[in-house]
């Protein structure tokens, strides 16, 4: 009999330092050898592209990724073929499952217990829940215990704490993260609602997810009958709450007969990709940051600004929003330099005229669709003012505004000192002014 390859899985909101954690964890994993499986929200996995660069794995190539839908919902045949795939690929003795921001862990960590095909391979070591702890004693704090504002049943409107409360009830570990973000009295504050929620995770205060990786990997701390025991409460709320539980999970078949939500349903979750092949306007940028809309919760991807030949990395969560300057732009190497890489890596895409230099964001928040709620007008095609709805619309707008004009875009504005890195490695924080 082949043995089970341990499976540790990352929870924790969106931005909380996951991704964080496993380059963390990549780059100082003494004799193990890890694959990784990333779930990120929105239609471009950033996750992914990003461990990739910081780490000696690839994508497909000990790193998996499943993108643009739940992990516990949509993505389960998906997820079967990744880790049966990876497992053929290349040889490896720990699995590290990145979920994303808004996903239950519970659901997740089933999969591995259930699913009949991978079951048989692998085994749950632990879920570990990162914390952006700032986060939680702004939305817990002075509460003796953290309380949910909706029954775990509820179909839909619940807010994002709650989702907070159910990712440290199942938790193994929860990693109290961003502690250079608060006082040791909030961070004591922190521990003990965590242990509240949860009387046997363990707890670990970090900055930038700095764990040692001999406490998260390797600990066999998940226990499958702990789950089965919450799983069953839930139904048993739910059944008293009219019976009215929610789409029936698609894994049928499974002896388990389990029920799932999808979690953007549920928590009004959503996302929307900008992409735009002409630079931002470095001022109007950094002001479009500072104002960012609190529903905005999460941004990501690379970002062109017109003043520095960086490509910048984007990492917002919550007011704060990290630029990173990741290195030039293909497009400004040397001309031979430039065309060994291009044809080193035919998939890199290429724009006749502005090559590699381009700005593609993920944004995940609430509210991007408000119904036509909100009064808004913008122009179109004809020139005619037309009402428009939604977050996603508006955003779009101000980022369009953003982009140079064309006598900006003809102005030579390289090497003109701005707020944004210009030399590789170099960072800029960027925080919204409350209005
Ligand atoms: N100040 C501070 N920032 C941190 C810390 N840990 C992570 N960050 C920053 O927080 C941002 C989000 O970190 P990620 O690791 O990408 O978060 P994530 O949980 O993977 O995000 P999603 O996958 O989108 O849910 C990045 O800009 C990090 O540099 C920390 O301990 N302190």
């Amino acid at each position: 009999m082949t043995a089970t390859i341990p499976v540790t899985i990352l929870a924790g909101s969106l931005g909380a330092g996951k991704t964080t954690l496993l380059n963390h964890l990549l780059q100082n994993a003494g004799d193990r050898d890890l694959a990784v499986l990333i779930n990120d929200m929105g239609e471009v996995n950033v996750d992914a592209e990003l461990v990739a660069e910081g780490s000696d794995l690839d994508v497909d190539d000990g790193i998996a990724e499943l993108s643009n839908g739940c992990l516990c919902c949509e993505l389960q045949d998906d997820l079967e073929t990744a880790v049966v795939r990876l497992a053929r690929n290349r040889e490896f003795d720990h699995l590290i499952v990145e979920s994303s921001g808004i996903s239950e862990p519970a659901p997740v960590a089933r999969l591995f217990t259930t699913t009949s095909r991978v079951a048989a391979r692998y085994e749950v070591d632990s879920i570990i829940t990162v914390l952006d702890t700032r986060l939680f004693i702004d939305t817990f704090g002075g509460e003796a215990v953290p309380e949910r504002e909706t029954d775990p049943a509820a179909e839909s409107d619940r807010p994002l704490s709650d989702l907070l409360i159910e990712q440290v009830e199942v938790a193994d570990v929860v990693l109290c993260n961003k502690a250079d973000r608060c006082t040791p009295a909030e961070l004591a504050e922190a521990t003990a609602l965590v242990e509240a929620l949860q009387p046997d995770v363990r707890t670990i205060q970090t900055e930038f997810s700095a764990a040692d990786p001999d406490q998260l990997l390797g600990v066999d701390l998940f226990d499958p009958a702990q789950l089965d025991e919450r799983e069953s409460l839930d139904r048993v709320a739910a059944a008293a709450d009219d019976g009215q539980y929610q789409h029936q999970d698609h894994n049928q078949g499974n002896d388990h007969h389990h029920q799932h939500r999808h979690p953007n349903d549920v928590y009004g979750v959503d996302s929307f990709v900008y992409r735009s092949r002409r630079p931002f306007h470095a001022e109007r940028f950094a002001a479009f940051l500072r104002t960012l809309p609190e529903s905005v919760v999460r941004s990501k991807g690379t970002v062109w600004v017109a003043t520095t030949d960086m490509q910048l990395t984007l990492s917002q969560a919550g007011p704060s929003s990290r630029l990173t300057a990741t290195g030039p732009w293909i497009a400004d190497l040397p001309d031979l330099e430039r065309d060994l890489y291009r044809s080193n890596r035919p998939e890199l895409e290429w724009d006749d005229e502005v090559g590699d230099r381009q700005t593609e964001l993920v944004f995940i928040g609430t509210e991007f669709d408000d119904g036509g709620e909100t009064e808004d007008t913008s122009t179109d095609d004809n020139g005619c003012e037309r009402e428009t709805a939604g977050l996603e619309q508006r955003l779009r707008a101000r980022l369009a505004e953003c982009l140079v004009t064309d006598a900006e875009w003809d102005q030579q504005t390289d090497g003109q000192k701005t707020q944004f890195p210009d030399e590789p490695g170099g960072e800029a924080v960027f925080r919204t002014n409350p209005s």
